[in-house]
């Protein structure tokens, strides 16, 4: 091990490492320097470091750091502490890996080690990565496979405020996945078309948006396209969920801006601009007249990106009555994905572990059940893209 070069007053330990299959395949990440420990870690964070499963990656997991955010931002109160350097605590330290260093004053026992590094990420992105960075190597292989025909479905999960919203919606002038998406369906459509002189197929395309707010009792989903009543779940699909044909960019663009102002949103300590849903947009291709000249008729392939609520702790996001009341639905989800993943993981290990325990605890899981299952028995294409910030800590427990 290289000797220490940061943290003077630490002695010299190892790094504890943490790699999921294979320990050949990924070079060894850069030693820090710091004392050994076993740190305290979310689950979720253990999960997405093992779900890539090679050869072949059903489920890729990408993560990206967030910067560090100016100050000012979340709930409007005193104005804070410059943050201490202390709590930056993960950063890069390989391509597919991630060193997590617990702060000094959140040490249990300071006699124990504080960084421990997960490796085996598809692609992990620095704070400084642009959202076409995380497009080009997350969501272009996926529209990809659409255009061709296969479905594919991505999800962005994380603890509150690590930025799921900004890289999946992005703003006007920083667009995120989604839009950058809509952009390259409707290119490449619109080139595949061109000289095109014998009757092809031809495909549209239509997008439907909603949130989960709730489930359980109380459960409420709404349409985010119509201005109609709650839907309802049935049978693992939302029963009256409005498509709307999409026929340009522009079309899109402006159904998923008016989608996302009926979005519920609300202030907390953690996060001004809160997620208080699960938000799923699903862009479906349909193919008109696809059985002219083949006789076949050709998948309607359905493309799904989801924004899940961020989880949250009581502590740090000060929340209360409804508020906490959301972040019970909201830390469940966190939770039953969570464990979702895991019994996928060690089912594609050992095929006698059960499958599908966990997924009826959670309508998220639930609704993306079909599609997950079927990766990992038909190897298909997905990803989840796990965001963190770099403060500590980085999940709840
Ligand atoms: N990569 C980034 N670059 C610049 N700003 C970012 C980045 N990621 C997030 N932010 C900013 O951080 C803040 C929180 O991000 P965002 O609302 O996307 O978090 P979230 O994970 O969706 O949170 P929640 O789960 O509470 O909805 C926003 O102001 C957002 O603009």
């Amino acid at each position: 091990m290289d000797p220490p070069t940061g943290a003077a007053a630490s002695p010299p330990a190892p790094t504890t490492l943490r790699r999921n299959p294979p320990r050949s395949a990924r070079p060894p990440p850069t030693p820090l320097p710091c004392v050994k420990s076993k740190p305290a870690l979310s689950r979720l964070l253990d999960d997405a470091a093992s779900a890539t499963i090679p050869p072949p990656e059903r489920l890729k997991v990408f993560l990206r750091i967030r910067p560090l955010p100016e100050r000012g931002c979340g709930k409007a109160k005193a104005p804070r502490k410059p943050k201490k350097p202390d709590l930056v605590c993960l950063v890069a330290s390989g391509a597919n890996s991630v060193a997590l260093t617990v702060p000094h004053s959140k040490l249990v026992d300071p006699k124990r080690g504080r960084t421990e590094v997960f490796d085996g990420f598809s692609a992990v992105f620095s704070p400084d990565s642009s959202q076409h960075d995380v497009f080009t190597q997350v969501m272009n292989p996926l529209v990809d496979e659409f255009l061709g025909g296969k479905s594919g479905l991505l999800v962005a999960l994380g603890p509150t405020g690590s930025g799921k919203t900004h890289t999946v919606f992005g703003t006007p002038r920083n667009p995120g996945l989604l839009p950058l998406t809509l952009r390259q369906i409707f290119t490449a459509t619109d080139e595949s078309s061109k000289g095109v002189t014998v009757i092809q197929p031809t495909r549209s395309f239509c997008l439907s948006m909603f949130e989960i707010l709730s489930e359980g009792k109380g459960e409420r989903i709404l349409d985010l396209l119509s201005d109609a009543s709650d839907l309802v779940l049935q049978q693992s699909t939302i029963k009256g969920l409005k498509e709307v044909f999409i026929e340009s960019v522009a079309d899109a663009e402006s159904l998923v801006s008016c989608g996302m102002l009926k979005r519920s949103t609300a202030a907390t300590n953690a996060n001004n601009k809160s997620s208080r849903s699960h938000c799923i947009i699903t862009i479906r291709a349909v193919h008109e007249n696809a059985d002219v000249e083949s006789g076949k008729s050709l998948s309607n392939a359905v493309l799904t990106i989801a924004d899940l609520a961020g989880a949250e702790r009581e502590r740090r996001t000060g929340n209360q009555g409804t508020r906490l009341l959301e972040s019970n639905f909201i830390n469940n989800t966190s939770m039953v994905f969570g464990l979702c993943l895991r019994s996928l993981l060690e089912h594609q290990k050992n095929k006698k572990k059960p499958l599908e325990k966990h997924f009826k605890n959670s309508m998220v899981c639930l609704l993306t059940q079909h599609f997950l299952l079927r990766q990992v028995k038909h190897g298909l294409e997905s990803c989840l893209l796990v965001e963190n910030s770099k403060q500590y800590p980085p999940f709840p427990p």
